[in-house]
């Protein structure tokens, strides 16, 4: 299991050791050693050599182990005996007047399955649909066969009837390869997507939240970029399928909210990462922090003096949760105001890499950073303003992008030890 030797501190050097917060009514505070304990380990309990030991291992059952997996890991034949879990992680007991149902379209990806953390150790009902295109089974396996819990593989083009208090709508692949690789199928996820899971909500009168994203606002001529700037998008390039999938649903959005009276919250997320990031998803951070660990050369693509700016996954969980559940109906940028060149930032991620690893004892020579042509149409700037979140949701990031790397290095370091990176 990774271990840090220091702990996480915020942007005023506070230690953190939870996350979330009581907002409207809503408690989304949870214990960040919890949360951990979910995503910073590998998903067996330990490596054994021979079948009897497994079979000892898979046996055991302690308080240290009482919510881990037990499934065993065999170095001999790299391969994993899958178990069903003896115990689940620990949920609040919440009365029925305050447990929610709450549906979340793209629940097994990145940011839907630390939401789904999140919402479980909260205590309310959760179901997932995912169609398992970039979301993985094992982002939230921890949960399957949990009374609270849901998994159905369904695709969000079809409709979907379930009885539900709140949906959050996050299906749709986010990196740039994955959507651009069948863009039409990327523009139909999010038009006919939204478009039945707005009839869902319409139908059952449940809040409907869609994640939005700042490709909204294009290759931005205004910056930083608030939430009334319309933005400046191609929309016959090859990112348009994704941008322009999710103008139409935000216009789908406030059409039936105008229309219908549906009760809507529109969230653009700005560059995220964290653990269960796809390693192979090829955006920045993982694309880095992946060549820097494997001592590979590190792409930078254009000249690098394009920016970003990187929010880490509880900044914007911590987000998400507060919209769902404040009044504001408009549009609300969630993102992190830090901004780096990407040439910059490459240096930072190979400086936090070698930090981590000369922690733990590892030697790696110094990696180098290699030129690669620009893509189409990639943004030459962004950074959210985020002066509406922290007026009406009082929310604003408190991780620095150090902290979210080192613990996402950590991650990754997990995964390749398991073999699966
Ligand atoms: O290996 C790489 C990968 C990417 N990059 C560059 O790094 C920058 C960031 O690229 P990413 O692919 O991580 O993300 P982008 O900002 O292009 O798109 C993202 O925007 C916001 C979200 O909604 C989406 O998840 C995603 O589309 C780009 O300028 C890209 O060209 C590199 O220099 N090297």
């Amino acid at each position: 299991m990774p271990s840090s030797s220091e702990p996480s501190l915020d942007k005023s050097g506070k230690e953190i050791t939870t996350v979330g917060f009581a907002r409207f009514g809503f408690d989304s505070e949870v214990s960040l050693d919890v949360l951990r304990s979910l995503y910073l380990r590998a998903h067996y309990v330990k490596t054994v050599a021979s079948a009897d030991e497994a079979a000892k291992e898979a046996d055991r059952d302690d308080a240290s182990t009482s919510y881990l997996s037990k499934a065993i890991y065999h170095a001999d034949t790299k391969s994993i005996s899958y178990t069903t879990l003896s115990r689940f992680p620990p949920v609040k007991l919440l009365p029925p007047s305050q447990r929610k149902r709450i549906l979340v379209t793209g629940g097994a990806g990145f940011v839907g399955s630390h939401l789904v953390d999140r919402l479980m150790v909260l205590g309310h009902e959760v179901t997932v649909i995912d169609n398992f295109f970039t979301g993985s089974k094992t982002t939230v396996s921890h949960w399957v066969g949990h009374p609270n819990f849901e998994l159905v593989r369904h695709d969000v083009v079809e409709p979907f009837m379930i009885e539900c208090d709140q949906i959050y709508h996050l299906a749709c692949p986010a990196s740039p390869p994955h959507y651009q690789f069948n863009a039409v199928k990327t523009i139909k996820t999010s038009f006919m997507g939204t478009l039945n899971m707005l009839g869902l909500a319409k139908r059952t009168k449940a809040r409907f939240l869609i994640t939005s994203t700042s490709e909204v606002y294009g290759d931005p001529e205004v910056h930083p970029q608030p939430e009334d700037y319309w933005g400046h998008v191609n929309p016959i390039g090859p990112r348009a399928c994704y941008d322009e999938g999710k103008r139409v649903a935000e216009t789908l959005t406030y059409g039936f909210h105008r229309q219908d009276g549906v009760d809507v919250r529109v969230a653009r997320i700005f560059n995220t990462y964290g653990p269960r990031m796809n390693p192979f998803d090829g955006r920045v951070v993982s694309n880095f922090i992946v060549q820097a660990l494997r001592g590979e050369d590190m792409t930078v693509y254009g000249d690098g003096k394009q920016t970003r700016s990187f929010q880490y996954i509880h900044d914007l969980i911590d987000g998400l949760i507060a919209l769902m559940n404040s009044d504001e109906t408009r549009p609300v940028n969630i993102g992190n105001g830090d901004e780096f060149t990407i040439g910059e930032f490459a240096e930072l991620v190979r400086d936090i890499v070698a930090k981590v690893q000369k922690e733990d004892g590892v030697d790696v020579p110094r990696v180098n950073i290699v030129y690669k042509p620009m893509p189409t149409d990639d943004p030459q700037k962004r950074r959210p303003d985020t002066t509406r979140a922290k007026q009406v949701l009082d929310w604003q990031p408190r991780w620095t992008v150090q902290m979210g790397l080192e613990e996402m290095v950590r991650y990754y370091k997990a995964k390749m030890v398991e073999g699966s990176l």
